[in-house]
Parts: C-alpha cells; structure tokens; sequence
C-alpha cells in the first residue's frame, strides 16, 4: 500500500476536519503514516510483511521531514518487534515530533503488563507513547469530569453518605461470532472490565484534579486505584452463554476450545479504600450475548429515613453512555391533584432532545486528535496500568487455574440479562430496582 495511504486512512477517523482550524492544523503538522490493524498481519506472515511495509515507507518518507504517528493495533507477539523496527526504521531523530498508539492488550496480568512497558520503554519515551483505551473518548465518558466538578449539587452527596452503590455496566446483545479464539484467550474481565470499566470507575471516584493538564488529571485516577484492593472471589460472579432463542452457545463457535470454562459474563464489586467511597460497592457488570446493547453508570442513592415517607423509590442517576447517550435523575415528586402522593418521576437530559444539532465524534476520533495534539489526559499512563493489574491479577490467575482448580462460570441463556444469579448478587450489595412499577415516559396519571 502507498505510504500516504496510511495517512488518509489515519485522518478519515477524523469525520469533519475542515469544521475545526485546530483540527486542520492538527492534521496537517503530521503526516501519520501508519494504521497498523492487527487483522491486517494475523497470518504466520506477520512479521516479513511488516518488515517490508517499514521499508517501503523508509524509502518513501527517506529525504522528507515530516512528524510521524503510529498507531499499533498488534497481537502481542508481533508487538515489541514492531516497536523496536519504527524506533530503528522510521523514527525523526532531530526536528521532528514521533508518537505511537498502543492498543491494547497491554499485558494479560501484572508481570506481562511490566515485561511489555519495560519493552516498550526501551524504544519509546513516556512522552511520545500513547495507550489508548476508547472508552476514555466516549462522549459520556468525558462528560463525567465536568457533570462531577462543574456541579456543586452533585459533588454535594457525591459519597458513602449519600451514595448507597454504584453499577458501572456493560451489555453486548451478540457473541463471540466466529472470534472465539481469540476472546477465549482473554475473557470478558480483560477484554471490558479491566480497562474500559476500571478507565470509567476512576474518574467517577477520582478527587478533582488541579487542573485539566494530563498529568493532573491523571494522578487523581492513579491515586483513587490505589486505593483499591485485589478483587475478592466471594465479589464476583462468572458466567458463560448457552444455546438460546435459536441463537448457539459460546461452546457451539468452532473456534473456542472444548470445554472452554472462559467467562463471557462476569460481575464483581470493587471497595475504595478511602474516606470518601469507604463501604460503598462499586458493582462492574460486562457480558456477551446478552438481552440488549447498554452502557451505563447507575448510581444508586440511600433511601430517605422513614417518618413521612415509607416504601418510597430510591434516587437514582443514571448515566447512559450508550446507545443514545443520556444522563437522568430519578426524584419523586407529588403527582399533581389534590392529594398528596409521591411518585418516581425522572429529570432527563437525553442527548438527542436536547442538543438536536451536534454531532457527537467517535471515541476513536476524539482520541487519534488528541495524540496528534500531544495531549495524554484520555491516555493511560503507565502507573496507571501498573494498578489496574494489581486490582485484577490475584482474580484472573484465579479463573485462569494457576491458583488450583479452574473456577467453573454459571451458564445464562444467549439473549437473557444474564445468569440468574445476577439478581441476588447486586441484592446483597444493596441495590434495589427502583424502577419497579416505573413508567416512561407517563402518558396517563389514571393508568399509575
Ligand atoms: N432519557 C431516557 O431515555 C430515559 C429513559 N427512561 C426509561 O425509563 C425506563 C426505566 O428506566 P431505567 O431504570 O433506566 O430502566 P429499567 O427499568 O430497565 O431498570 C434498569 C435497572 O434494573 C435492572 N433490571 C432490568 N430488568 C430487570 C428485571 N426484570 N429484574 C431485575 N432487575 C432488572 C437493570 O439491570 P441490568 O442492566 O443488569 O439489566 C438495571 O439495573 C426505561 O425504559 C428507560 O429507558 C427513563 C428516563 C429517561
Ligand atoms: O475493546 C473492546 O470493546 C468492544 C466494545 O466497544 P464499543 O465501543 O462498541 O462499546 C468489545 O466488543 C470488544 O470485545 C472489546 O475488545
């Protein structure tokens, strides 16, 4: 492929540069040459045809003085070499600014994470590295330092005095379709858990930062992860799709080994060591093949002491991160009429409704802009890696069997909510539906 074909497949992420001066000037200070995609290079020949690629661009890009972004989506194996073969075959070492994005996965537990960044390291500075995570550009999920920080109302009860838990939840409405072999090397809780919903449970906890600057920002997630102990086995549920609604179980893909006991669902509850989340459970929910495609923050609040009210819905925030992204407040107010009677009624700020006319940018979007600008405040900084591991390694050695026997996950059918477990598991956390009996929107007082 011509080398500036890269460049343009680097850029078209980017939808509306022509809106935007910054973006343009952005764009144009890099030439980024390289959208290494991992299914590009999946065969044996991984590595010669990589080989060749860099030499083809060495050759192009040889007299010319430009900056360079790389972006590595790469299987672990070809990982490193790659890294090595840029630093030596393609980097600017005078004049010239040199960036690579990393995508995950970084390592499949704590000491292959530090073996990777040590690698990595070797040929690429902090500076110039750049782990991304999409999740950190979603829309919502940026949305979540300026909901938090810019509102007293919800920094006022934005704790274990007011919150009674906290769901962070993911939902896939198909499975593993074909690509079981690659999942089942990794699972559900280092394919979501880990990273995308770790990278959201941080900034909802996180103290506020000084300032918007990267590292600002990024001290305050590392220090509320280290406030975090090893995932306990008693907090957390697996779980693995069968057969269901003529859709086939996770075992049917020819591609999953076997007997295959990787789990497609898991659920497990965080503690935050600190005097702000102290007792307060942060439940992570992720699984495949589920009822419906949904991620959402719900925030749970205590319920009112009993005196006037009694049996009265708990307050609810509910930060929709996807699809259709929405933020709403679950309050009760009097149903209007001459009696007084409390019902559940919602304060919604829906996306759509509201802001008719914006256009919401892709997370990788979003994301690739930010590293042509230099800018790592939604990139994972190496220490912050370095914790999230430690959070996960103790329950993923658990569940890969190198701490005995290998945990078998409970079965839910293809298209369900999951095992049924589920419910007595966020029970015992203390979260109750407040939705029971909820109707949205309200279209007859008589029918309530
Ligand atoms: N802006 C908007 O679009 C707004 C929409 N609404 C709508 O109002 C309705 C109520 O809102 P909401 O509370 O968010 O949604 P739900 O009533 O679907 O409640 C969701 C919560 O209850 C759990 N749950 C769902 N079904 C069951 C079940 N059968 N048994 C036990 N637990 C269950 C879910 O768990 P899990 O996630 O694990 O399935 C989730 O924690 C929804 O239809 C919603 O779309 C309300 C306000 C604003
Ligand atoms: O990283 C991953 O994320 C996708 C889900 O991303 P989304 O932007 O569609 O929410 C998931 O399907 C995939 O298994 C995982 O590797």
């Amino acid at each position: 492929m011509d080398p500036d074909e890269f460049h343009k497949r680097e850029v078209s992420y980017i939808k509306n540069p022509n809106d935007d001066p910054e973006i343009v000037k952005a764009i144009d200070s890099f030439k980024a040459m390289s959208t290494y995609i991992a299914g590009d290079y999946e065969d044996g020949s991984a590595f010669d045809k990589l080989n060749a690629h860099l030499e083809e661009i060495e050759s192009h890009y040889q007299s010319k003085e430009r900056n360079r972004l790389f972006y590595l989506a790469l299987p672990p194996s070809v990982f490193i070499p790659v890294a090595k073969n840029l630093k030596e075959h393609c980097y600017i070492p005078k004049n010239g600014i040199n960036r690579v994005i990393i995508e995950k996965p970084f390592g499949s537990d704590l000491d292959s994470a530090r073996e990777l960044l040590g690698s990595v390291k070797q040929y690429w500075t902090e500076d110039e590295t750049f782990r991304i995570d999409h999740y950190l550009g979603k829309e919502m999920v940026k949305n979540l330092l300026v909901l938090r920080f810019a509102n007293v109302a919800l920094g006022a009860a934005w704790d274990k005095n007011s919150i009674s838990n906290v769901q962070i939840t993911f939902k896939e409405p198909f499975g593993t379709e074909g690509r079981g072999g690659y999942f089942d090397e990794f699972g559900i809780i280092r394919d979501i858990l880990q990273n995308h919903l770790l990278q959201v449970l941080s900034i909802l906890t996180m103290e506020r930062p000084v300032s918007f600057a990267a590292e600002d920002i990024r001290d305050e997630k590392v220090k509320v992860l280290r406030c975090i102990p090893p995932i306990e086995r008693d907090d957390t549920l697996l779980g693995q799709y069968v057969a269901a609604n003529g859709k086939p179980g996770y075992l049917d893909d020819d591609t999953v080994p076997r007997n295959s006991v990787c789990p497609t669902f898991a659920a497990t509850t965080l503690w935050i060591n600190n005097p702000r989340w102290e007792g307060v459970p942060f439940i992570m929910k992720a699984g495949k093949a589920l009822n419906e495609a949904k991620v959402e923050v719900r925030i749970q609040f205590k319920d009112v002491t009993q005196g006037i009210f009694k049996d009265i819905a708990r307050n609810e925030l509910v930060i929709r991160i996807q699809p259709s992204e929405a933020v709403y407040m679950k309050l009760n107010a009097k149903t209007p009429g001459l009696y007084t009677r409390a019902m559940p009624i919602e304060m919604d700020l829906t996306y759509k409704r509201r802001f008719t006319d914006a256009k919401i940018p892709e997370a990788y979007e979003a994301l690739i802009l930010d590293a042509l600008k230099g800018d790592h405040s939604n990139f994972v900084r190496h220490d912050e890696l370095d914790v999230a591991w430690k959070i996960f390694t103790p329950i993923l050695h658990w569940i890969d069997g190198k701490a005995g026997a290998r945990p078998r996950p409970v079965s839910y059918p293809y298209g369900s909510r999951g095992p049924k477990e589920l419910d007595p598991f966020v029970t015992k956390y203390g979260f109750k539906r407040a939705s029971e009996g909820y109707v949205w929107p309200v279209a007859s007082l008589a029918s309530l």
